[in-house]
């Protein structure tokens, strides 16, 4: 196959297929079928589908030519790829959050952060100067404050709907987040024309998108 695109499975992974499907480039993808590989024979692609967090891996080492993964992986992994094209899904914020009215930030005292994304949240903190210890959580973040295992979290907030439901609110916002097409530095070295064809036809169903969102 001349060009081999990993996609995140997910919530992420249904919106991209979907815009792929859309852009003619993804039919051959069918999620339902437990397959993680699926060969577009007359295109020469080959879509691999992979958990959102193992995209930069196969990108960077060059398994993928090119994937689909949120900035907010390409920034917690300081991935060394390129980040090609900023699409319209998938966007969201990275906030720092805590109880309602509860905001407290000690300048001489140590704060207890907890997050999926420690590396983020240590260069944000350690850029204002502020004392961090960081508890690394998978999931189901919100519970930290509220049962007193942190001060703070650092997790991705889009409608804000999981911090109301658990009485929180965001104290900073911190980065905006969507989507990115990243490449492999080599593939883009090698493989330009191919990449850049395939952009191009994400990037005019990502723009319909855009528009109408
Ligand atoms: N509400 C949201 N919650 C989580 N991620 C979101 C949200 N909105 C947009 N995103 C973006 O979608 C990406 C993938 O989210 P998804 O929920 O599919 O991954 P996940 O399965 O939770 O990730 P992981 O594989 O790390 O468990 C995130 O990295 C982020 O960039
Ligand atoms: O602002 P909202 O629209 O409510 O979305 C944000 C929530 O979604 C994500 O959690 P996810 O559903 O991935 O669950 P997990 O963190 O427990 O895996 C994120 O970690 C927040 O908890």
């Amino acid at each position: 196959m001349s060009l081999t695109i990993a996609i995140p499975k997910g919530r992420l992974g249904s919106q991209a297929i979907e815009m792929l499907k859309a852009a003619g480039i993804g039919e051959s993808i069918d999620e339902k079928s437990r397959k993680l590989v699926f060969d577009d024979e007359q295109r020469n692609l080959r879509f691999m589908l992979l958990k959102n967090s193992d995209i930069i891996t196969y990108v960077e080492n060059g398994v993928a030519d090119i994937g689909i993964s949120g900035k907010d992986m390409i920034m917690e992994n300081s991935a060394d790829i390129y980040e090609l094209y900023k699409m319209n899904i998938g966007k969201c914020k990275i906030s720092v959050a805590g109880i309602k009215g509860k905001k407290i930030f000690k300048d001489d005292t140590i704060i207890k952060v907890a997050t999926k994304f420690p590396e983020t949240a240590k260069k944000y903190f350690n850029s204002k100067g502020q004392k961090i210890k960081i508890i690394k959580l998978n999931g189901s973040i919100e519970l930290a404050p509220i049962l007193g295992l942190s001060d703070v979290i650092v997790d991705i907030v889009e409608t804000g709907n999981t911090l109301k439901a658990n009485g929180l609110e965001v104290f900073e916002d911190m980065y905006p987040i969507t989507a990115m097409v990243i490449s492999n530095k080599i593939s883009y070295k090698f493989k330009r024309k191919e990449i850049k064809e395939i952009i191009e036809l994400i990037r005019k169903e990502d723009e319909k998108y855009g528009e109408n969102n």
